[in-house]
This record gives structure tokens, C-alpha cells and sequence, in this order.
């Protein structure tokens, strides 16, 4: 009876929102992406999908309604899991065929058959809960109520709208509530600005005194987390913080000639920002949060920036971790105190000069396929995993084991005679470092007090960071083929498989210059082929790059390659 009445309930609503004529829709790595105006039937039965995934796991689950990066007209869903990360790779044959479903008749005999296949407690017999959120996109408002109609469609199901939210804040919305603990966008904000002060507490007086740069300029990309930034400011002191691009009327629009990806690849001066700027510590996210990286203007003629990107957003915090943890593990009363593991997690599109640093520094260095899924579990494998992406998607994740035991050792410090020891402090900075950095994914808000608490730490200004090593010259372009699916890849995308041959003639043209490097990798987000290539000069690494789009383009292509 209840599964009858759940059937009919499914139907009705599914009826309202049809597939548009032609669509096709696929659960890619950031989840479904798509012009804003078509979306209405991927997000509401992304609703019923998330719906699902709650009744099965028995968890509050996340669904976020944002296209990142992309402009303003387009707009996207992603599902996150329990524990505040993606949705489970295994569901997204599932999610896909969802999406595709014809007509509302086909919907509802997919979601029964996947309901049988997995065991899914449907009808009525146990509740779910589905936690909302949404960046500042005009589509999103309505995409939201479609996501509402499809999570109520499934009976037992209770949306909780969150807002207007980064991506990262509802991941740690997910991955709290999950945990019994508080979840509430204020107590993110109350959590991170606490942890960050806890940080510029520990600041060694001497490097105070120095009295470095406080100055900050915040390319916010004109999306939600500018308004979030600002929010945030409020709550720090230390730091004298203003906000470019906030998307407030008159600013420019989401997206537009600024923000993280932009700066990041075209490697020139946001919009809203000039020759006012030189020598300052700027920074700029992406659209919805989750993506940090900096930069720095030259000269008041330059059109070009000095861009401080994930890799050295990541070595920064690499350097502060293995500093804490030598200073922790020097005292004699570590004897007893099991190893710790800490790890670093990069792609093939991390600068081989970042990848030799952090070697040189003696750290374990591994590659993960591109994506955040692939880097994130990975990661978690160590005691202290150090994942980013080139382009400013990045965390620092703190085992639960290692956590725990921190801890213990960290009272056991400060009930002893080394209150307030160095070996005290280092332990307390780690505490607040798992404390402020997002544990469920990379996210530009705390990422960024992150990076300032470090800065000061260091006594360092952004010139001498940015002088950790120097990145070797590079080049990204990409390849509009047929079939995207033509080119598989091994070993974390750094050789091609198929089709073969191909890996052959990477090998010898990389070969011709001095430290050249390159790859090719099918896009998860994009219809093309993606080109790497990076060398001694900027020359080589263009002139690298070019011969392999031409290769790729004769193999595979349409004839139309373009950066
Ligand atoms: C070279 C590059 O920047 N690739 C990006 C891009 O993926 P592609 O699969 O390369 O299209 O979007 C992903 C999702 O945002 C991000 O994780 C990844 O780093
Ligand atoms: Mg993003």
C-alpha cells in the first residue's frame, strides 16, 4: 500500500518536470553541469537521487546547486556523501541513467529497480534528510524549489534548505551534522575564525615584531564567496582584509575576467584590479568557493601576474606541517609515540618544480588521476594527507586516529612541565590546523586564513613565497575531438594507452627540450582532449605543447584545436 502510494506520489511529481527535447546529461567530476535554463529535470531528480542515497546510508546527505567556475548562465548539482565528500563513485552509472530517463514512466522503473538492486528501505520505512544549498547564480532559485519537489517525492524525505552557501561550507555542514555535531553556517564561521585566532596566538613573538604585511586584496570572482569573506572578516583581527568582485550591483558579473580559474590560466590582472595593487598580497576564489589560489602585480605596466597557485599553496603548507611535527617528535618524551605518516598528493599538472621541492624537502610525493575524489581519498590514507590541485583546489586531512592521539599528548604536555614548551605549541598549531582547515573539501575560505596564519608564522611577505622554488614554464591547451574516449590513459594520466603510438611520440618530443615534459588526458567536464606540456623555457614548453595538439588533432580531432 505505502509503495503503491510512494509509486503514484513519484509519477505525479516527475510529470511536472520533463527532460528537455534533446538533453543529455552525465554525472561528471564535478556533477552535472549544464546551461541554467535546462537544468530543472536533472536537479529535481537529483533530488530523488539524494533522497535515495539518504534512505541508503541512513545519513544527512548534501546536494549543492552551483556551476563553479562557469559563467553565470550555466548551473550544476552535485550530491556530496555522509562524510561531507563526493557522492560514491559506484552511484554514478545510476545518477546518469536518472538523468537520461525519457518520460516519468521510465524514472520511476529505474528508481524501483535500483532500489531492489541495493536494498533501499523505500515506501515510508525509514526517513532521510537532504541538507540545501545553492551559490548566488539567478537560476538557482528556482533549481532549488526542483530540487525540494524531487526530494519530497520520495516519501520519508525532508529537505532542509541551508541558504545561500559556498560548496565547501555545505560539505562541512554534511560531514558535522553526520557527526553529532553542530552544523549551522554560523557555527562554521564561529569555528574557523576561532581556529584561525588560536593560530596567530602561537605567532612567535620575534617574528611579530617584524611586523609583517597585514594587507590583503580578495578577488571573490563576483560569486558567494566574497559575501561570505566579508562575513568572515568581521570575526578575525590580525589581518586587515578588503574584498574585490563581491557581486554587488556594479562589480561585474560572476565569473567575468576574474576569479580563481581565470586567473589561474590566463596568468593576468583580474578585473577590478590595477596598477594600485603592485606589490600587494592578493588572492582570488572561483564562483562558489572552493578553489584559492594568489597572485601578485609586478609592475604597474604589467598585464601579467605572478600567480602563486595550488602547488605553492600546498608547499607552503607542507613546510609549516613538517615543521610542527619535527618540533613535536624531537622531545625525548616522544619516544613512545608511534610515527606519523604524512603525505602529499598531487596530479600529472603539477609543476615538476613544486614536485622536486617538496621531495627535496624529503617528503613522500604520490599522483592521483585528476579530480578532487581521486586526490581526497587518497589523502586520507595517511595520518596527515596534503592534497591540491594545481588550479587552488586543495585541504589538509587529519586521520581520526592520529587526532585522538594528538590530543592525548597535547594535554599530556600541558599538564607536565612543558606547558607552553615549543613541543606544546607545536602540537596546539596542529590541533588548530585540523580545526580551521575544511575536512570534508578544499575550501578557499579557510584555505586562505590558512595561508595568512602560515605568512605570519613564517614572517614571510608573498615575494618570499612565492620564491620557494620557480615554477618551470608551461603550457595547457586542448583538443577538440570526435571522441574523448578514444584516448585512455595510465599510471594517474601521466602515459597514453590508447591509441597507440601516441605515448611514443609524446616520449620523443619531450625528449628534444631541456626538462620537457607533456601529457594528454581526456577532459571529465569538458568535450575535448587536454594538453600538458611544460619545459625549460617558455618556448619549449609552447613549442612542446603545439606539436602534440597537432598530433592529437590528426589522430583524433575535428580539425578545430584552440587553447
Ligand atoms: C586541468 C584542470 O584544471 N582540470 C580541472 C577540470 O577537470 P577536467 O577533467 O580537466 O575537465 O575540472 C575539475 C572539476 O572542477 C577539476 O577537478 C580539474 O582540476
Ligand atoms: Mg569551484
Amino acid at each position: 500500500m505505502a509503495e503503491e502510494k510512494q509509486r503514484s506520489l513519484l509519477l505525479d511529481s516527475a510529470s511536472r518536470f520533463p527532460l528537455p527535447h534533446g538533453a543529455r546529461f552525465s554525472y561528471g567530476t564535478a556533477g552535472f553541469r549544464s546551461e541554467g535554463s535546462i537544468l530543472a529535470s536533472t536537479v529535481y531528480r537529483a533530488g530523488v537521487l539524494a533522497a535515495l542515497r539518504s534512505l541508503k546510508t541512513g545519513s544527512a546527505i548534501g546536494l549543492m546547486i552551483t556551476a563553479s567556475h562557469n559563467p553565470v548562465s550555466d548551473n550544476g548539482v552535485k550530491i556530496a556523501d555522509p562524510d561531507g565528500g563526493m557522492m560514491v563513485q559506484r552511484w554514478e552509472p545510476f545518477a546518469d541513467a536518472l538523468a537520461n530517463a525519457p518520460d516519468s514512466e521510465h524514472l520511476l522503473h529505474l528508481v524501483v529497480r535500483f532500489v531492489e538492486e541495493e536494498n533501499i528501505p523505500f515506501g515510508g520505512v525509514q526517513s532521510a534528510e537532504v541538507l540545501l544549498g545553492r551559490d548566488t547564480r539567478p537560476s538557482g532559485e528556482a533549481l532549488l524549489e526542483a530540487a525540494k519537489h524531487g526530494i519530497n517525492a520520495i516519501i520519508g524525505a525532508v529537505a532542509i534548505d541551508m541558504g545561500v552557501l559556498t560548496t565547501p561550507q555545505l560539505h562541512w555542514m554534511v560531514r558535522s551534522r553526520n557527526k553529532g555535531m553542530v552544523a549551522s553556517e554560523s557555527d562554521y564561521l564561529a569555528q574557523v575564525s576561532k581556529s584561525f585566532r588560536c593560530l596567530m596566538d602561537l605567532v612567535p613573538r620575534e617574528r611579530i615584531a617584524d611586523s609583517l604585511d597585514t594587507e590583503l586584496v580578495v578577488d571573490g570572482a563576483n560569486g558567494v564567496g566574497g559575501d561570505k569573506l566579508e562575513q568572515l572578516k568581521k570575526m578575525v583581527t590580525g589581518l586587515d582584509i578588503s574584498v574585490k568582485n563581491t557581486g554587488k550591483k556594479g562589480e561585474g558579473m560572476l565569473n567575468e575576467s576574474c576569479g580563481a580559474d581565470y586567473v589561474q590560466k590566463e596568468k593576468v590582472v583580474p578585473s577590478g584590479f590595477g596598477p594600485d595593487y603592485v606589490g600587494v598580497r592578493c588572492a582570488s576564489l572561483d564562483g562558489d568557493a572552493d578553489r584559492l589560489v594568489y597572485f601578485l602585480i609586478p609592475s604597474a605596466s604589467s598585464k601579467n601576474i605572478d600567480l602563486i597557485d595550488g602547488d605553492k599553496i600546498l608547499s607552503l603548507f607542507a613546510v609549516f606541517i613538517k615543521e610542527q611535527l619535527d618540533v613535536l617528535y624531537k622531545g625525548s618524551d616522544s619516544n613512545n609515540k608511534p610515527p606519523v605518516r604524512l603525505g602529499i598528493v598531487q596530479t600529472a599538472y603539477a609543476n615538476g618544480a613544486s614536485t622536486a621541492y617538496l621531495k627535496r624537502l624529503g617528503l613522500e610525493v604520490v599522483f592521483t588521476p585528476t579530480g578532487v575524489k581521486y586526490l581526497h581519498k587518497k589523502a586520507a590514507e595517511y595520518d596527515i594527507g596534503i592534497y591540491f590541485e594545481a588550479n587552488g583546489h586543495g585541504t589538509v586531512l587529519f586521520s581520526e586516529n592520529f587526532l585522538s592521539g594528538l590530543e592525548c599528548w597535547s594535554n599530556e604536555l600541558a599538564s607536565a612541565s612543558s606547558v607552553g614548551s615549543e613541543q606544546h605549541k607545536a602540537a596546539l598549531r596542529l590541533l588548530a590546523v585540523s580545526q580551521l582547515i575544511n575536512q570534508a573539501v578544499g575550501d578557499a575560505l579557510s584555505g586562505l586564513l590558512l595561508v595568512e596564519a602560515v605568512l605570519q608564522y613564517m614572517g614571510w611577505s608573498i615575494k618570499r613565497w612565492n620564491e620557494l622554488y620557480q615554477d618551470l614554464p608551461s603550457r595547457q591547451l586542448k583538443v577538440k575531438v570526435a571522441d574523448r574516449n578514444a584516448v585512455v590513459t595510465a599510471n594517474a594520466e601521466t602515459q597514453v594507452v590508447k591509441p597507440s603510438g601516441l605515448q611514443e611520440f609524446i616520449d620523443a618530443e619531450s625528449g628534444k627540450h631541456p626538462h620537457g615534459r607533456c601529457f594528454i588526458r581526456p577532459s571529465g567536464t569538458e568535450d575535448i582532449i587536454r594538453v600538458y606540456a611544460e619545459a625549460s623555457t617558455q618556448e619549449a614548453a609552447d613549442s612542446l605543447a603545439r606539436s602534440i595538439v597537432q598530433l592529437v588533432d590528426r589522430v583524433l580531432g575535428s580539425g578545430n584545436s584552440h587553447q
